[in-house]
C-alpha cells in the first residue's frame, strides 16, 4: 500500500483496468477496512452520468472526473484536478492528505496516465507513483486478452495484478499464468469484492494469445429513462437486450428510481448483478449533461 515519501512527493496510487473489472468493489472494500482513509480520492469515468461516486461514499475526499476518460481527452481534466491538490498541499493546509489515489475509467490505459505525470514540470515534482493496480476479471480476462488492446496495456502498466470474480472464471490458474508472462514484474493476486482469496497451487499453461487487430471503439451511451416505461418495462427490456446482443453491450451502469427505492442496475456482458438499492439522501449522478458526442481511447 502507498506510504507517504520521504522525499516529500505525495504518493499517487492508480488503480485501473478493463470495464466492469471492479475496481469501484475493491475500493469499496478497501475504505470499508479503513485503507487509504487519508488519500484524495479521484474517480475518473468515461460517461457523462458518473455513479461510481455513490459507491465510494466513505471517501474523506473525493472529486469526481466524468465525462472524458483521463488518458485521453479528459486528460486536461486529469492535469488539472491533480495540479490543485498539490497547491493544496502546498499551502496552509498542508498535511491534510497522506497520498492521492486514481480509479481510472475502465478505457484508460494507465501507463499514459503515469506518463503524462512523469512529463509535467509541475506534477513530477509534486507526485511520486506509488503504484500502479491494475484489476482483471476472471470471468471475461481471456476474451479482453483476445480481442482488446486495452486490455493488454492496461497488464502491461501494471506493478500489481488483482484478478477478480475468481470464482466465475473459466481456468483460473491458466488466466493467472497468463498474466504472469504478459507482465511477469507485476505482482500477482487474487480477491473477491476487495477480499483476498488463494490463487490455484501449481504450473499452468498460458492461453495462447493471437496477434491483436485493432479492436471496434468502445464508446458510452447514456440512457434517459422516463418515468412512464416503469421499473417493470426497463428490466424487461434490459434482459432482452443483454440475451440478444451481450456481446456488443460491453457494460451497463446506472441508477433508476423504483418503488423499491433507489436502485444501482449493473451488468458487465451478460452477467447481471442483482439490483443494490442505494441510500436515499446521497446525490444524484450529474446535471444534465451537454449534447453528447461519441468517443473512445
Ligand atoms: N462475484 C464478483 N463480482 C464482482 C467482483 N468485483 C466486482 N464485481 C461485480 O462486477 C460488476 C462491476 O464491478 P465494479 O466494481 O462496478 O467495476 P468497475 O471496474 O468499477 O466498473 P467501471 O467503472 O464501469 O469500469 C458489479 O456488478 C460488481 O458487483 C468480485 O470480486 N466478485
Amino acid at each position: 500500500m502507498a506510504e507517504a515519501r520521504r522525499d516529500g512527493r505525495l504518493p499517487l496510487t492508480l488503480v485501473g483496468g478493463f470495464l466492469g473489472a471492479g475496481k469501484s468493489t475493491w475500493l469499496r472494500h478497501q475504505l470499508h477496512a479503513g485503507r487509504f482513509a487519508r488519500h484524495h480520492l479521484l474517480v475518473n469515468e468515461a460517461a457523462e452520468t458518473p455513479v461510481d461516486n455513490l459507491l465510494l461514499g466513505g471517501a474523506a475526499r473525493l472529486t469526481l472526473l466524468a465525462g472524458g476518460c483521463a488518458c485521453c481527452e479528459g486528460q486536461a481534466q486529469l492535469r488539472a484536478a491533480l495540479r490543485a491538490i498539490c497547491e493544496t498541499e502546498s499551502g496552509p493546509e498542508a498535511g491534510g492528505i497522506e497520498g492521492i489515489l486514481l480509479e481510472t475509467s475502465g478505457l484508460a490505459d494507465p501507463g499514459a496516465i503515469a506518463a503524462m505525470v512523469a512529463a509535467d514540470p509541475v506534477l513530477v515534482r509534486r507526485l511520486a507513483l506509488a503504484e500502479t493496480l491494475v484489476l482483471v476479471d476472471a470471468a471475461h480476462g481471456t476474451a479482453q486478452l483476445a480481442a482488446e488492446p486495452l486490455a493488454r496495456a492496461q497488464i502491461e502498466a501494471a506493478g500489481r495484478l488483482v484478478l477478480t470474480k475468481p470464482a466465475a472464471a473459466p481456468d483460473l490458474a491458466r488466466l493467472a499464468a497468463t498474466l504472469r508472462a504478459l507482465a511477469p514484474e507485476a505482482e500477482l493476486s487474487a480477491a473477491e469484492r476487495g477480499v483476498p482469496v488463494p490463487l490455484p497451487a501449481g504450473a499452468a499453461e498460458p492461453y495462447p494469445l493471437p496477434p491483436l487487430a485493432a479492436a471496434a471503439p468502445i464508446r458510452p451511451h447514456r440512457l434517459r429513462i422516463g418515468a412512464e416505461g416503469g421499473w417493470v418495462a426497463l428490466s424487461t427490456w434490459l434482459s432482452a437486450l443483454l440475451q440478444a446482443r451481450g456481446e456488443d453491450v460491453v457494460r451497463v451502469k446506472g441508477v433508476v428510481r423504483t418503488p423499491a427505492g433507489r436502485l444501482l442496475l449493473q451488468s458487465v456482458r451478460r452477467m447481471v448483478q442483482p439490483p443494490e438499492t442505494l441510500p436515499e439522501g446521497a446525490d444524484l449522478p450529474g446535471p444534465a449533461p451537454p449534447p453528447r458526442r461519441e468517443r473512445s481511447c
